[in-house]
């Protein structure tokens, strides 16, 4: 093996420092091919944890850390401390020219050194997260092929039917407790990007770890590899997928079948398996089949869900005006809508409204039009309770006009979709007009902050699910929040995999919701703000995890037993701990045992 081999996954920044000093080799003939002796030994020995990016410290192995793996030379003399390491990643990400250079610089990072990774995301959240998820992992997905370098996680394919047991069980980590999987088919905002998914089944798993603080050897991002109907793609020569259209039908669900299933038997009924940007019908229709089956969760749907209650919790609080009372418009009516939309009639009958009160002031607009009773087909059967019976109304400024909404809330994939009209006649009717702009990544926002807030007087409770930067008007600084389900998904996903349920109900969302709007209230009493800034995200995932988790134990759902007595110290336990260990742990120690003095031995001869 090349000696270059060998450093390069210590640390690729650096070269050989290497002193073979004859004197270490005891024999002429190691004396004479010490190299090849040195490597062989280390690769058996400890080498391997070194190379390891779950062990790999770079800098931060101390002399005596590389005396005892054997490394000495390998690295130049220099030792970082955790806060020089967390220094120079900085400089590093900092130095890249444009969004996509610190993505990659950070794929690095996280194949090179895990836990330093892990650190200087939860550290360096705020402009962070950005990069390794919304918007930026976005333009990820869409070059996806030609930026791929290695794998990052499980591509299944269709051919691999009746393999599926055999290739899950190729993936290295042996103790998965949650896998989040795409088949591409509506990458965000960005429609179907086949097996370039696989950036944002890696992007949420990286914010399992970064907020959530979940152990990274439980997490497996997968793509089911079924094909696409992008023409680009099936066009591009470098394309890393099947280069076919999308299976349907039974052959698409069987093999989502023998996944789900595969899952099971390979790691048990309690793995999390969280669904992540299918197509809306494919995504409800999975739904239906296996929430009460499996320990399964759809983040379009659920996880979009519980953050858009909590947006108009705050909402609520803000305006002082039950929620009952506001007049709430979904303009876009798939997987984002929908699910807010129905949770928010669950919030409503918790309060002892019928769902038929609960459902009066919510409108749905799609593509044909406000949602009226006189349709003959609904593209969704979850769609039809919210008809209306009114005339048809076909055009939003119109429709703005008319139902004089005080919640507006776009999930359209369709940049730019609230005009300057459509703002300004939310302005007319409301003191405080809420605004979501809920699509992604930042080019599908219906509308900026910006336009947002020049459009209302500044008035607008605004919130988008791309981040936006705050906005000066008349000296004042205004912050739009993030209506992004990264405030859902970690801490829903921490909080069953320490309950382990075998299915998550529906009411976990809406105890999801309550935590993170309860959450603004008591660390920003005085604020308007409808979320959480994204710094804070790591501690509002805990709290959704410790509430889930509570949940699931009163509930008699979890499996895992004992059940704590403190269920805080126990989800707290659970969690990563992103600080830089010893790279040989002594975890601990045997005590000195009593020595008992040896018997004489007089006899000099062998007796007969
Ligand atoms: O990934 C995000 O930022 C939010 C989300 O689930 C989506 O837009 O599909
Ligand atoms: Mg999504």
């Amino acid at each position: 093996m090349a000696l270059s081999q060998l450093w390069f996954g210590l640390n690729r920044n650096v070269g050989a420092f290497l002193c073979i000093k004859p004197e270490n080799c005891a024999r002429n003939e190691l004396a004479q091919q010490p190299v090849r002796h040195w490597h062989a030994n280390i690769i058996k020995q400890d080498y391997r944890k070194v190379i390891d990016p779950k062990y790999n410290k770079g800098l931060g192995f101390t002399h005596e850390e590389r005396q005892k793996l054997s490394v000495i030379g390998l690295l130049p003399c220099a030792y970082r401390t955790e806060a020089e390491q967390l220094y120079a990643a900085n400089v590093n990400f900092n130095s890249q020219e444009s969004n996509m250079g610190r993505y990659l610089y950070l794929r690095t990072l996280r194949s090179r050194q895990e836990r330093l990774y892990y650190r200087f995301v939860s550290e360096y959240v705020e402009k962070v997260m950005p990069i390794i998820y919304t918007p930026t992992v976005g333009a990820v997905c869409q070059r996806f092929s030609s930026i791929y370098s290695s794998s990052m996680g499980l591509y299944v394919c269709k051919y691999d039917r009746g393999n599926m047991y055999h290739v899950l069980n190729n993936w290295p980590g042996k103790d998965i407790r949650a896998v989040c999987v795409t088949d591409g088919e509506r990458v965000l905002g960005l429609g179907d990007l086949g097996a370039h998914g696989m950036g944002i089944a890696v992007g949420k798993l990286d914010l399992y770890t970064a907020l959530g603080k979940i152990p990274p050897q439980y997490l497996m991002p997968v793509v089911l590899d079924v094909g696409t109907n992008n023409k680009m793609l099936l066009a591009d020569p470098l394309y890393i997928g099947v280069r076919e259209k999308r299976c349907t039908g039974k052959e698409y669900e069987d093999l989502v079948q023998e996944f789900m299933d595969g899952v099971v038997s390979s790691w048990g009924h309690e793995t999390l398996i969280h669904f992540e940007d299918f197509a809306t019908p494919n995504a409800f229709k999975f739904i239906s089949k296996y929430q009460d089956n499996y320990c399964y969760f759809n983040d379009d749907i659920q996880g979009t869900a519980a953050t858009g209650l909590a947006g108009f919790l705050a909402v609520e609080r803000i305006t002082k005006r039950p929620l009952n009372e506001h007049l709430i418009l979904f303009v876009g009516a798939g997987s984002a809508a929908l699910g807010i939309g129905k949770l928010v009639v669950k919030e409503l009958m918790s309060r002892k409204m019928s769902a038929e009160e609960a459902m009066k002031n919510i409108y749905l607009m799609d593509s044909f039009g406000v949602v009226t009773k006189d349709r003959k087909d609904f593209i969704l059967p979850d769609i039809e309770p919210f008809a209306k019976d009114m005339p048809p109304l076909t055009d939003l400024e119109q429709v703005v006009k008319e139902l004089k909404p005080s919640i507006l809330l776009g999930a359209t994939g369709q940049g730019g979709i609230f005009t300057e009209n459509v703002l300004r006649l939310m302005a007319q009717d409301q003191k405080q007009p809420a605004i979501f702009a809920c699509s992604n990544p930042t080019s599908k926002a219906e509308c900026t902050a910006e336009q947002a807030y020049n459009f209302t007087e500044g008035r607008a409770l605004f919130a988008s699910g791309s981040p936006f930067p705050p906005v000066l008007m008349d000296g004042k600084r205004l912050t739009p929040s993030q209506a992004n389900n990264a405030f859902a998904f970690p801490g829903v996903a921490l909080g069953a995999m320490c309950a382990k349920p075998h299915t998550i109900p529906d009411e976990v969302y809406l105890i999801t919701a309550r935590t993170l709007a309860d959450y603004a209230v008591e660390e920003y009493p005085d604020s308007v703000i409808l979320y959480p800034p994204v710094m804070d995200a790591a501690n509002v995932a805990f709290k959704v995890g410790v509430a889930v988790a509570e949940y699931l134990f009163d509930t008699g759902l979890a499996t895992k037993f004992p059940i704590p007595d403190d269920v805080c110290a126990f989800v707290s336990g659970y969690q990563y701990n992103t600080a830089l260990e010893p790279a040989l742990p002594v975890t601990w120690k045997y005590p000195e045992q009593p020595r008992i003095s040896l018997p004489k031995d007089d006899t000099k001869e062998c007796e007969d």
